[in-house]
Order: C-alpha cells, then sequence, then structure tokens
C-alpha cells in the first residue's frame, strides 16, 4: 500500500471511477450464442447493464443485486473496462434444503416427460418448394412461360430464366420452376426432382422427340405429375383447323400419358406475351394442385441441393472422380428437409465428364443434383 500510494499520487486523485469511466467510456461489445441442450435441464443466461461507481448511492443496492444474481469477472479481455469470463453463477446455489429438492423432483419430472414426449419434427426451416419442370423441344416457349408465370405470381418482370425459380405461392406453398434442359442427362435430372412436370408442346407443329423422350425418361425415374401445354396456337388463321388441330393433339396426349390428363391452350399472344386469362388458369392449376410424394423417391433419394457452402467444383470432381471431402450442404432430402449444416460425404459424383463443356445454360454452375442413394448421410 505504501509503494503504490505514491504512485496514485501522479494521477489526478481526485477524479472517480464513474468521472474516469466517463472520459472513456466503455463499449459494450458482446455477441449473443445460443446453444439448445434438451439434457441439460437449466436455462442459464447473462445480462449486462451500467454499473455505479462506490461513491454512487446506489452502489449498494446494485451490488445486492450482484450477489443475488451471481457475477462476471471482469478478468478477460471483451472490451475497454469489461471482460467476459463466466464465473460460479451464485444464483443456482441454492440457500434452502426444501428448494432444493423441490428443484431437483421438478427437473426429474421434466426429464421423464421429455422421454415420454413423441418423437417431434426438428427439421429447420421450410418444407421444400414444389418442383414444377418446363419442358419441351426447343423454341417452344418454356421461358416465356416461366416468364408468364412468374409475372402473374409476383408482379415482376423477369428478363431472362437463367436458372431453378422459387416463388411463394400460397401462404403454406413455394413453387420451384425449372427450365428442363434438352439433353438426355439434364432430362434424366428433371425427371428426377420435377414434382409437376409441364410438356410444353408447338400447336403448329404437333409432338416431336423431346416430348417422347422425357416420357420415356419419366417411366423409368418416377412420373411426376403431367399437364401438357398447347402453344404457338395463334399462328392458325383458320379457326376450324385449330379446332381440329387441338382436338387431334388431346387425344393423342391422353394416349401418351391418360384419358382425361389436363391439357392447356396458350392461344394468344399479346405483344409479345401469353393471354394474362390463360396464364391465370395455368397458375391456378399449379398453386391448387395435390402433391403427393412419390413412393419411387423413397427408395431412391435425391437431393436438390440449393447451395454449397464449400462449393467443390464440378471441373475439380470430375478430374478425380472419387470424392471425399466432406462438403457443407444446405439442400433439401426429397421427403424430409436436411438439417442446415450437415455433414455429406459422397463416394462419387453426379458430374460426368464434358459437364463443364457444355453449356448449362438454365441451370447455374454451382447448382446441380446428386444422387445420393448410396451415400452416407446423418440425418439424426
Ligand atoms: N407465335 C408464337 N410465338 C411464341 C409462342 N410462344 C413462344 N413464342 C416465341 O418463340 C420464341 C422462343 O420462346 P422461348 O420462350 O425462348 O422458347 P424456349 O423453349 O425457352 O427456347 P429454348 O430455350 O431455346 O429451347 C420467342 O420468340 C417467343 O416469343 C406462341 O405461342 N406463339
Amino acid at each position: 500500500h505504501s509503494c503504490s500510494l505514491p504512485l496514485i499520487a501522479r494521477f489526478d486523485s481526485s477524479a472517480t471511477t464513474s468521472e474516469l469511466a466517463a472520459k472513456e467510456p466503455a463499449i459494450f461489445t458482446g455477441s449473443e450464442f445460443r446453444n439448445i441442450d434438451d439434457d441439460v435441464p437449466l436455462a442459464q443466461f447473462a445480462v449486462a447493464f451500467d454499473g455505479a461507481s462506490w461513491t454512487d448511492p446506489d452502489s449498494t443496492t446494485l451490488m445486492v443485486m450482484q450477489a443475488m444474481l451471481g457475477a462476471y469477472t471482469k478478468g478477460s479481455s471483451g472490451g475497454k473496462h469489461m471482460g467476459l469470463l463466466s464465473e460460479d453463477i451464485i444464483a443456482f446455489a441454492f440457500t434452502s434444503t426444501v428448494k432444493a429438492k423441490r428443484l431437483q423432483s421438478r427437473a426429474t419430472e421434466k426429464e421423464q416427460r421429455r422421454l415420454h414426449l413423441p418423437v417431434v419434427n426438428r427439421n429447420i426451416g421450410e418444407e421444400p418448394p414444389f418442383v414444377v419442370v418446363v419442358q419441351g423441344p426447343p423454341q417452344v416457349g418454356k421461358s416465356l412461360v416461366i416468364k408468364s408465370l412468374v409475372k402473374h405470381y409476383t408482379k415482376h418482370k423477369l428478363p431472362e430464366v437463367r436458372g431453378p425459380i422459387t416463388i411463394v405461392t400460397g401462404k403454406q406453398r413455394r413453387v420451384q420452376f425449372v427450365e428442363c434442359p434438352n439433353d438426355i442427362n439434364g432430362m434424366i435430372d428433371a425427371a428426377k426432382f420435377a414434382d409437376l412436370a409441364l410438356l410444353l408442346i408447338d400447336g403448329s407443329y404437333g409432338f416431336e422427340m423431346e416430348t417422347f423422350e422425357f416420357l420415356n425418361i419419366m417411366q423409368n425415374h418416377g412420373f411426376p405429375k403431367v399437364m401438357g401445354v398447347l402453344t404457338h396456337l395463334n399462328k392458325f388463321k383458320d379457326v376450324k383447323k385449330l379446332r381440329k388441330t387441338k382436338q387431334r393433339l388431346k387425344h393423342r396426349f391422353w394416349t401418351e400419358i391418360y384419358d382425361g390428363a389436363k391439357l392447356f391452350y396458350l392461344s394468344r399472344l399479346i405483344h409479345g406475351k401469353y393471354a394474362k386469362r390463360e396464364v391465370h388458369n395455368l397458375a391456378r392449376f399449379i398453386s391448387v394442385m395435390k402433391f403427393h410424394p412419390l413412393s419411387w423417391r423413397k427408395d431412391h433419394p435425391y437431393v436438390l441441393v440449393d447451395r454449397f457452402e464449400d462449393v467443390t467444383p464440378p471441373e475439380k470432381v470430375e478430374q478425380n472422380n472419387k470424392c471425399d471431402r466432406n462438403v457443407t450442404l444446405y439442400g433439401y432430402l426429397r421427403g424430409c428437409n436436411l438439417k442446415k449444416d450437415t455433414k455429406v460425404t459422397w463416394p462419387y459424383t453426379y458430374t460426368r465428364p464434358g459437364y463443364s463443356g457444355k453449356r448449362h445454360q438454365s441451370v447455374p454452375k454451382d447448382w446441380w443434383t446428386e444422387d445420393i442413394s448410396e451415400v452416407d448421410i446423418d440425418l439424426s
């Protein structure tokens, strides 16, 4: 004490702690961390508030309060005048045996109740969107149909279709529109993840190879709901011929799919866009359609990867065809949601030689589907 007094005297000793603090105010640099652990029956939390110097008339009250709540040391750095190291929390120390017993029996009761609870769905986030695949031969109007539907639902003009587009179409429903690429691999992918396939047919030309090809692929890769859409009908000048063609194409469509399969007509093009009323009808059908999980998908889980946090570029994966890197993915496994940050290790990759060389106009590079039927995934 005698040594430190002269040292202190060198400073302006008339200033109180609060005055010193006021000169250089503390900035609270805190953060929040929440960790839900059902095995720990107690919730622990920390509260920070402005303190008062010991000369302050409120200091005694605050000290009593702090003793009741528990204290945190200022030992470790965390800001100018404070620390963040937690100490024993006095608040959790029992002062009476009766209270201790009561708390203990309550904790046991809670634990028992937890054990007897039915398994709750702990999926994080919303349900995956329904995937509507828009398929058809080149130039049939796939992009225009997607643009028109987006415009109908969101009132926004979509200048270009560059990838899957997800839209909220109802309180509990999201729909994702995907343009089906016109190559065999793209069609196989699409047939697997589609909940609904919109088959676009050029009415002025009739059925084309791409439609039959896709129907064939769908037979083998899970048959989603299918609706036909006839476009380019405005090219008919003769009303009688138009009516006859519609009839003929409808019966052909029914033969290919099933009797009574839904077929829409986009018969008018106004300023380069489909007629509002016709788009409205199509959109309403999509909005109210009941989608059922397909039994095929239950046996062949497919993951639709939206976004990789640790992206493995397809090109790289291709080179060493066996990829065992741990990739954190954020996506949907059909039928159940994957937890965010689920660790997935896949032994092989879906990307095939030449993938990067191909022009994937409608699907962004960091988006692809992965067959994970043999992949070890921790879904707990
Ligand atoms: N006359 C007429 N033209 C249409 C109709 N539907 C689309 N088009 C036109 O056909 C062209 C191609 O339309 P897109 O929507 O790009 O067709 P797409 O199927 O996405 O084409 P790809 O991506 O190249 O396969 C555009 O110029 C459209 O305006 C229609 O019903 N009638």
